[in-house]
């Protein structure tokens, strides 16, 4: 027998059409036999406010609990507001994109620097919509330890917001629904099974993203890390330039690319020739070297023969198909001729990936998307970094990973590498953020990170570079245990 306040719910979401049967495209490209859309409720204001009375029961509220309530935009705020009006606790609106005039907040309403939050939320499934918010507040000072949902899909959010500190709430569970609807008859058998079977296979405890880092987030906790050796990702990617890559890692115990942003080409080399031994990558901006000529690749190239390493052409392509291939293959660097990884923006959408790969994938040359940057204030988050990981999927034949600052995807044929690295956190004047080696690698799941000034603007490059190499490699190891 069920509750029957929670029966009688369940069959309204049914009969309302906010519970639908069929074959759905998730947001997150999965198939779903069940199909949540709890959009519909604001067309039903009394069973709206009954819903907001079952979250709120469920939470076992009490006024002193929260300072506040804070639906996810946008589906859970008419609901947050009924529970704000009802328990008369404040509420706070927390904006997707700032302002560009005005104040430019990005929470709306009046709050105190340490007030409590709680989260309202329609449908959880990987957590990361409640993340967003919650890192929002936490960015204004607001304190987030508990979340309230009407429906978890119950693929992981529970345990990836556990890991964040947040204790989530839910009035019902997927798997409850299509167990009461066939129990009153509503539903086949069938039907059942094919929802737990989806929700079995589909688990999201890993791939919660992202940038998302919240207050009660513990550094130390290996909640992005990959835990697989390089010979075991090696094995498990198709393309044959991250094979290379992940060998030259694991035979050289490095995952430190060098990012050698100087000027003379006799200066590059030099380092390069000095450092080489210690790095899986060198990473280039030969646009801003003041005596570029054929020669000077040419060396470059001698050198990542003689170290074992790749070379990486940090290019940031960012237009339109045929102009990036123009790019890639003339005027007077002819990257495709030297580099063996190019990185593009996905800005432009997949052509931008097109006129690379149109010439690089014939070479053997692979491509990171900009999903993620390092720097202050950067525009690559959220729904952006989300569409680069669907444009990576696309080009699995020619993308191989991110430039990120976290880990965005479980799939192995992606490799994430990670600028902004100094062996103390910190920022630069410019707006570039830095973290540690083992932040990136064991909390944001850096697989490569990339250091520039910290090892060039060393008083002892060599010997700076050999510490960055143990950082970060100890990191990984401690990603394994
Ligand atoms: O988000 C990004 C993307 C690229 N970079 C590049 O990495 C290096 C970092 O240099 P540091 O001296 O270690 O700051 C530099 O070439 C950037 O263009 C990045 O920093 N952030």
């Amino acid at each position: 027998m069920g509750d029957t306040n929670l029966d009688g719910l369940i069959e309204t979401l049914h009969a309302i059409a906010a519970v639908k049967f069929g074959s759905f495209k998730l947001k997150s490209g999965q198939m779903s036999p069940i199909y949540i859309d709890l959009r519909v409720i604001v067309s039903y204001p009394k069973k709206m406010t009954e819903v907001a009375d079952l979250m709120w029961q469920t939470v076992h509220g009490g006024e002193s609990k929260f300072q506040h309530v804070c639906g996810v935009p946008y589906t859970a705020l008419p609901i947050a507001t009924c529970i704000s009006v009802k328990q008369n606790i404040p509420m706070l609106i927390r904006r997707k994109e700032g302002k560009d005039y005005g104040t430019k907040k990005m929470v709306e309403g009046h709050f105190k620097v340490g007030d409590k939050c709680l989260i309202v939320e329609d449908i959880v499934t990987s957590g990361s919509s409640v993340l967003e918010t919650v890192q929002t507040l936490n960015n204004e000072g607001i304190k987030v330890d508990q979340a309230i949902v009407l429906l978890d899909r119950e693929q992981g959010g529970k345990s990836s917001l556990a890991n964040h500190g947040i204790t989530l709430h839910s009035v019902l569970t997927l798997t409850q629904v299509v167990k009461t609807l066939h129990r009153m008859g509503k539903i086949e058998s069938s039907l059942v099974e094919q929802t737990e079977h989806f929700i079995k296979s589909n688990r999201h405890d890993i791939t919660v993203p992202s940038s998302i880092k919240t207050s009660n987030t513990d550094n130390k906790k290996k909640v992005f890390a990959v835990c697989k050796s390089y010979r075991e990702r090696s094995e498990s990617c198709q393309h044959s330039l991250s094979k290379k890559l992940y060998s030259i890692m694991e035979t050289k115990s490095t995952n430190l690319a060098l990012s050698v942003d100087l000027t003379k080409s006799n200066d590059i080399l030099q380092i390069v020739d000095t450092v080489g031994p210690f790095v899986c990558i060198v990473k280039t901006h030969v646009d801003i070297v003041e005596d570029f000529s054929q020669s000077f690749v040419n060396h470059l190239s001698d050198l990542a023969k003689k170290h074992n390493f790749i070379l990486f052409e940090d290019r940031k392509f960012a237009d339109i198909g045929n102009t990036v291939n123009c790019q890639y293959n003339n005027g007077i660097f002819k990257i495709s001729s030297w580099a063996d990884i190019v990185n593009v923006h996905p800005v432009p959408g997949e052509g931008v990936i097109a006129g690379i790969k149109q010439t690089g994938l014939s070479l053997g040359r692979g491509c990171l998307l900009v999903a993620e940057m390092s720097s202050k204030g950067n525009l690559a988050t959220g729904d952006y970094t989300k569409a680069a990981v669907k444009m990576a999927e696309n080009h699995k034949d020619f993308v191989i990973g991110f430039i990120c600052q976290s880990r965005l995807t479980d799939d192995p044929n992606f490799i994430h590498m990670t600028p902004g690295v100094k062996l103390s956190s910190g920022d630069d004047a410019l707006g570039q953020q830095y973290s540690t080696p083992e932040d990136a690698v064991i909390n944001k799941g850096a697989d490569v990170i990339i250091v520039g000034r910290g090892i060039i603007q060393a008083t002892d490059p060599v010997s700076t570079a050999k510490q960055y190499q143990q950082a970060g490699y100890n990191a990984y190891l401690q990603t394994l245990k």
